[in-house]
C-alpha cells in the first residue's frame, strides 16, 4: 500500500493548520494512501519526522504549515537516497514556494490540487550542511527581516518585509562583503545580497522573474550602498521586477557562491533566521519532486 505523511504545524496559519489536516487526510485515503499524522511541537520536529518519511520509504510528504515548516520538512531530505514527494498545504504569510509553483494559496484549493496528477522536479538549494528551497539573504536588511514581528506579518503580509527593508535601507548600513561565485570575485560594501532559487522572494513574484525552479542555478543580486534617494526606485523595482536592472544592483546567475565578510554578519534563510557568514551556497539540480496542479 502507498504509504504518506502529513506534518503539520498546529502554530502555522494564524493557528488554523489542525482544522485542515482532517481533509487532507480524507483525500489522501480516497487516493488509496495509508496515512500517518505527525504534529510538530518545535523546532527542527519537521526535518526529524521527514527523515523518518524517507528512512520508511514513504512515497508521499505533504506540509501543512508556512514557509518555515516547509524549510524544516526538506531540510528532513538532506543525504537521503529515497526521497518521497512532496504536497504543499501553505498556511504561511509570504508562501514563496508555493507561489514560484502556482500552488493555490488558499488552503482549501491547495488541498485539492494533492489529488493532481502532476509533479514538477525542482531544484533545491544547500547552504552549508542545511537545504533551503526559495532564498538565501545576507547582510543589515537580511537582519532586518528576520525582526519582522508576527503582528507585522498579520497585518500587512509581503508588505511587513517591504517595510523592514525601507527601513534598512533608509539607514543605509552596509556591510563589507566578498563574494566568490563560479571563479568570479566582487568585493564591496553592500546591504544586501541575495541568492533565489525561485521568481518568488518575500511575496514578491517578479524579483527574479528569469529563475525557473529547475534551472540549476542561483539567481544572484548584490545590492550597493544605496543612498536615500535611491530607496524609492530600489522598492518600486522591487515590485515591478526590474531589480536586475536596477543602476545599484548587480546581477548574476551561479552554480556555487561563496560569501564572506571582515565583520559579523547575519543571515535570513528561507524567511527565517540563518547562521552568520560566512556562507558556501550551492544547487543540487532538480532534487525532489512536487505535486503541482493540473496544466488548463
Ligand atoms: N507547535 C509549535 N508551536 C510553536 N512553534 C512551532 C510549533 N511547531 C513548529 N514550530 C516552529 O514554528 C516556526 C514557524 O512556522 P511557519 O513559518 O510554518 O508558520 P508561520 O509563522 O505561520 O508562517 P510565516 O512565517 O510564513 O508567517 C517553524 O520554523 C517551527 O520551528
Amino acid at each position: 500500500m502507498k504509504q504518506a505523511m502529513i506534518i503539520m504545524n498546529p502554530s502555522s496559519g494564524k493557528e488554523n493548520a489542525l482544522k485542515h489536516v482532517s481533509s487532507v487526510k480524507d483525500i489522501l485515503l480516497d487516493q488509496g494512501y495509508e496515512v500517518t499524522v505527525k504534529e510538530t511541537e518545535k523546532e527542527r520536529d519537521a526535518t526529524n519526522f521527514c527523515v523518518t518519511a524517507c528512512e520508511q520509504s514513504c512515497d508521499l510528504v505533504v506540509s501543512i504549515g508556512g514557509d518555515g515548516t516547509l524549510h524544516e520538512t526538506i531540510n528532513g531530505f538532506i543525504d537521503q537516497d529515497h526521497r518521497p514527494k512532496l504536497g504543499i498545504v501553505p498556511l504561511g504569510t509570504v508562501n514563496d514556494f508555493a507561489r514560484a509553483l502556482q500552488i493555490p494559496l488558499q488552503p482549501e484549493k491547495a488541498i485539492q490540487t494533492l489529488t493532481s496528477s502532476r509533479v514538477q522536479t525542482v531544484d533545491m538549494g544547500r547552504l552549508n550542511d542545511q537545504l533551503f528551497v526559495n532564498v538565501v539573504a545576507a547582510g543589515s536588511i537580511a537582519e532586518s527581516l528576520s525582526s519582522v514581528t508576527s503582528e507585522d506579518k498579520s497585518k500587512l503580509g509581503a508588505f511587513a518585509y517591504l517595510k523592514e527593508g525601507i527601513k534598512e535601507l533608509m539607514s543605509s548600513h552596509a556591510h563589507p562583503l566578498h563574494i566568490r561565485y563560479d571563479g568570479q570575485t566582487w568585493e564591496g560594501e553592500s546591504p544586501l545580497f541575495l541568492a533565489a532559487l525561485t521568481n518568488s522572494v518575500g511575496g514578491f513574484e517578479k524579483l527574479a522573474p528569469d529563475a525557473a525552479v529547475d534551472d540549476g542555478l542561483l539567481h544572484c543580486f548584490i545590492i550597493k550602498d544605496l543612498h536615500l534617494f535611491n530607496t524609492l526606485t530600489a522598492s518600486l523595482s522591487l515590485l515591478f521586477g526590474s531589480l536586475k536592472n536596477h543602476k545599484d544592483v548587480i546581477y548574476f546567475t551561479a552554480k556555487h557562491v561563496s560569501v564572506s565578510s571582515a565583520e559579523a554578519v547575519r543571515t535570513n534563510v528561507d524567511g527565517e533566521e540563518g547562521p552568520p557568514l560566512p556562507i558556501n551556497l550551492s544547487t543540487m539540480p532538480r532534487h525532489i519532486e512536487v505535486i503541482v496542479p493540473e496544466e488548463d
